[in-house]
């Protein structure tokens, strides 16, 4: 095992390059404020720094971008400002694109993709809406053309601690009642089961450790996925490419 040095966190790490090597994706999915941001930026720059090509790859829904306009116009959030369905709508739309284009990147410079987000989440926010299973089955339709992760990380925290965050954050707002119903959402759903479970209550030093070690488990990273992974990238590349073309100005700009 490579014990990597890792100076923003002021630990040893024990990153394992040759098994994190035969990833192409990590996802960090969960509630705002659960840290997925912090902890996937650690985590790529870890990997980095063990020589292995991560990258940090944001696939934000626009929520937080269509949050801030709302405000702009005295409204309380994105939905007031739009409606729920056509938030969700333009949500599911936004993080298609998000990950059609991360997945292009992927593919063009051969990187180990660390996903600040991924489909889980729109799944997620569709039920924590209140969405019918009608909305759910069009986006998993319309998602299922994205392989699922070498490993998703779920990054589990108490709603009242990723409140505080957020609020100390200061760019946006999130009930108590909705960060709740968010994070039943994301354990209600069938992926849960897949998912690596992480405390994310700790603080930033102790969370990225447990993913490091989590990521450095032979067991992390079945090399079944990783084979039907790459064949469903070569299927899907060519559709991916013609939606990621025509929407990257769009997503560029949320
Ligand atoms: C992970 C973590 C984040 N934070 C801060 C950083 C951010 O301003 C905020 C939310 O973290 P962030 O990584 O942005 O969470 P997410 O991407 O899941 O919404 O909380 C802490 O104060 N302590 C922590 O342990």
């Amino acid at each position: 095992m490579c014990e990597t040095r890792l100076p923003w966190v002021g630990m040893s790490s024990p990153v394992n390059p040759a098994h994190a090597a035969g990833a192409r994706t990590i996802a960090l999915v969960g509630i705002d404020g659960s840290g997925k941001t912090t902890q996937a930026r650690l985590l790529a720059a870890g990997l980095s720094a063990a020589g292995l090509p991560a990258a940090y790859r944001q696939n934000a829904g626009g929520r937080a971008w269509f949050g801030r306009l709302a405000a702009g116009f005295g409204r309380r959030d994105a939905e007031e400002l739009l409606g729920r369905r056509s938030m969700l709508l333009l949500e599911s739309l936004l993080r298609w694109l998000a990950i059609a284009r991360t997945l292009l990147h992927r593919a063009a410079r051969r990187e180990i993709a660390v996903m600040d987000r991924y489909a889980a989440c729109q799944y997620a926010s569709l039920r924590a809406h209140g969405a019918g299973p009608a909305a759910e089955r069009r986006a998993r339709l319309a998602y299922r053309l994205f392989p699922r992760p070498d490993v998703t990380f779920f990054m589990a925290v108490d709603p009242e601690v990723a409140q505080e965050r957020i609020v100390r954050r200061g760019t946006d707002h999130e009930s108590l009642d909705y960060l709740a119903a968010a994070d039943r959402a994301y354990r209600s759903l069938p992926e849960f089961a897949e998912f690596v479970v992480i405390d994310a209550n700790g603080s930033p030093d102790e969370v990225h450790a447990a993913i490091d070690a989590a990521l450095a488990r032979p067991t992390a990273l079945p090399g079944r996925r990783r084979l039907r992974m790459r064949t469903l990238l070569l299927a899907g590349v060519p559709v991916v490419a013609g939606a990621a073309v025509l929407g990257w100005q769009l997503a560029e700009s949320f």
